[in-house]
């Protein structure tokens, strides 16, 4: 197995754990208290704005024509298309623009993005897309997951959209190239060089977990909104 498809490995119990968070399985089920999805929408639609800063760095650590390429097509793939879901249910909701700018990140998320965007100033470009690809890959993972064991109520599910977006094949696709680009850039890496690389993946993985905790708990701040 190469490289890139054996880090989910690595980190199978903290990636399990995730599948198995209360928050992803009552929205497979459809169960999920409304209030909990509403604090994560809210909070992910600040994520996602973080999260495409880090691509912005990737690019300026790349030459090729095809990286700076495919780095430009996932930024607009998540400032476009994912956001759709997120103003799908933000409308569902009736939440105002207003209210949605008034949200402030919490304490987890910025921990989150902010490690995410130390990794993509201080590292180079496979530390940088290591550190992002597992939100790309659980969600991917789950999605398709999610779909198939609640699929007898998926019609019924408040949260079918969410569920038909990351276990739809055009999300898979906008990121099957991270694994031949991340095999491709670790060729001549050390075995110190590896661990760390594996390290950061790891910790995202974590970090993907927390999320879901923390939405589920909706987590205070006390920066208020
Ligand atoms: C906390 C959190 N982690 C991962 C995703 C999913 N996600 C973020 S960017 C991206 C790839 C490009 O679209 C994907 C799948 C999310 N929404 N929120």
């Amino acid at each position: 197995m190469s490289f890139s498809r054996s880090l989910k490995q690595k980190a199978i119990k903290v990636w399990e754990d995730g599948y198995n968070h209360p928050f992803v399985q009552e929205l497979g089920a459809g169960t999920l208290h409304k209030e909990k999805f509403k604090f994560y929408l809210l909070q992910d639609y600040l994520y996602l704005l973080e999260y495409a800063k880090v691509f912005a760095m990737a690019m300026t650590k790349a030459d090729d024509e095809k990286m700076l390429s495919n780095l430009s097509s996932i930024t607009k793939a998540t400032l476009v298309d994912e956001m759709k879901v997120h103003h799908l249910y933000m409308k569902e909701f009736g939440i105002s623009e207003e209210e949605v700018k008034s949200v402030k990140a919490s304490l987890f998320n910025r921990t989150y993005t902010a490690n995410m965007q130390a990794i993509s100033l201080k590292g180079d470009l496979v530390e940088t897309l290591v550190t992002v690809f597992p939100c790309a890959w659980t969600y991917c993972d789950y999605g398709k997951r999610l779909k198939e064991q609640y699929k007898d109520n998926l019609e019924d599910n408040f949260y079918k959209s969410w569920i038909e977006t990351y276990s739809g094949s055009d999300f898979e696709n906008s990121f099957e190239w991270f694994y031949d680009a991340i095999d491709e850039l670790v060729e001549n890496k050390s075995d110190k060089e590896l661990q760390k690389i594996e390290d950061i993946f790891i910790s995202s993985v974590e970090f993907e977990y927390m999320f879901w905790e923390m939405a589920y708990n909706k987590q205070m701040s006390y920066i208020k909104d």
